[in-house]
């Protein structure tokens, strides 16, 4: 696909890494990790506004640890995409990171496209339900190096959920650009519907090991690769 606007939005799990990765190395790791981080960073001010996150969302103090702990269990069982859940899994990767135990992987065909993009101008950012500090360390240390530099903003669900059209209105607002300029590259057909009623190009991303995208007329664009969209 050639495109000509000047900004380009891209998904992480599913989109420039696998789905397996983010499921099968990433959740597990923090599943392990969340008990033990809980306990010993309770008091610590990183822990406040999670433990502030996690009351709103469940509508009722999460008084220990343990009942901390078995909430956020709880909502990884569901997958539910709730910013405290997705603060906290920040917080546990970050030394699995920092040790070299996890490394991310991306789609062999991202990093240079990331290089192209830049040569020809463009700015990318990263619209991801994982929180900005957990995209921060996921392309800062990826197996095919120190990738954070290549993009110039993040945005998480803090500034709305990837289904809601107002979230895209939001990070184009925030981005000085209009969102006709802006293309948004995902796995999920509902996040494209939703960039898309808010005025941005978008494109589908197909990956070995996505699900089946949902259909929607008119069908989003679909790329198997970055390599094929050209500016
Ligand atoms: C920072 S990588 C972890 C991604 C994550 O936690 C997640 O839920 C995947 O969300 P995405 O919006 O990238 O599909
Ligand atoms: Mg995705």
């Amino acid at each position: 696909m050639h495109f000509t606007g000047r900004g380009v939005l891209v998904d992480i799990e599913g989109t420039t890494s696998a789905v397996a990765y983010v499921y099968d190395v990433m959740f597990p790791f923090a599943r392990k990790g969340i008990a033990s981080y809980v306990a010993q960073h309770w008091d610590d001010d990183a822990l406040a506004s999670v433990r502030e996150q996690f009351a709103a969302d469940a509508g009722r103090d999460l008084a220990t640890p343990d009942e901390l702990t078995a909430e956020a269990l709880r909502l990884m069982d569901g997958d539910v995409k709730a910013t405290g859940l997705k603060t906290l899994q920040g917080l546990v990767w970050e030394a699995g990171f920092h040790s070299g135990e996890l490394q991310a992987h991306v789609f062999a065909d991202v990093p240079p496209a990331l290089t192209a993009w830049r040569e020809a101008g463009l700015d990318v950012r990263v619209y991801s339900s994982g929180s900005i500090h957990a995209q921060r360390l996921f392309f800062g240390h990826t197996e095919a190096g120190d990738l954070l530099s290549y993009f110039s903003g993040h945005y998480d669900t803090t500034t709305g959920p990837k289904r809601e059209a107002a979230s895209y209105t939001a990070i184009a607002n925030a981005w000085g650009l209009a969102p006709a300029e802006v293309l948004f590259l995902s796995d999920i057909t509902e996040e494209l519907n939703a960039a898309r009623a808010a005025g941005m190009q978008t494109a589908l991303v197909v990956r070995p090991g996505n699900a089946a995208a949902s259909p929607i007329e008119p069908p989003h664009e679909t790329i198997e690769s970055f390599e094929q969209i050209t500016h």
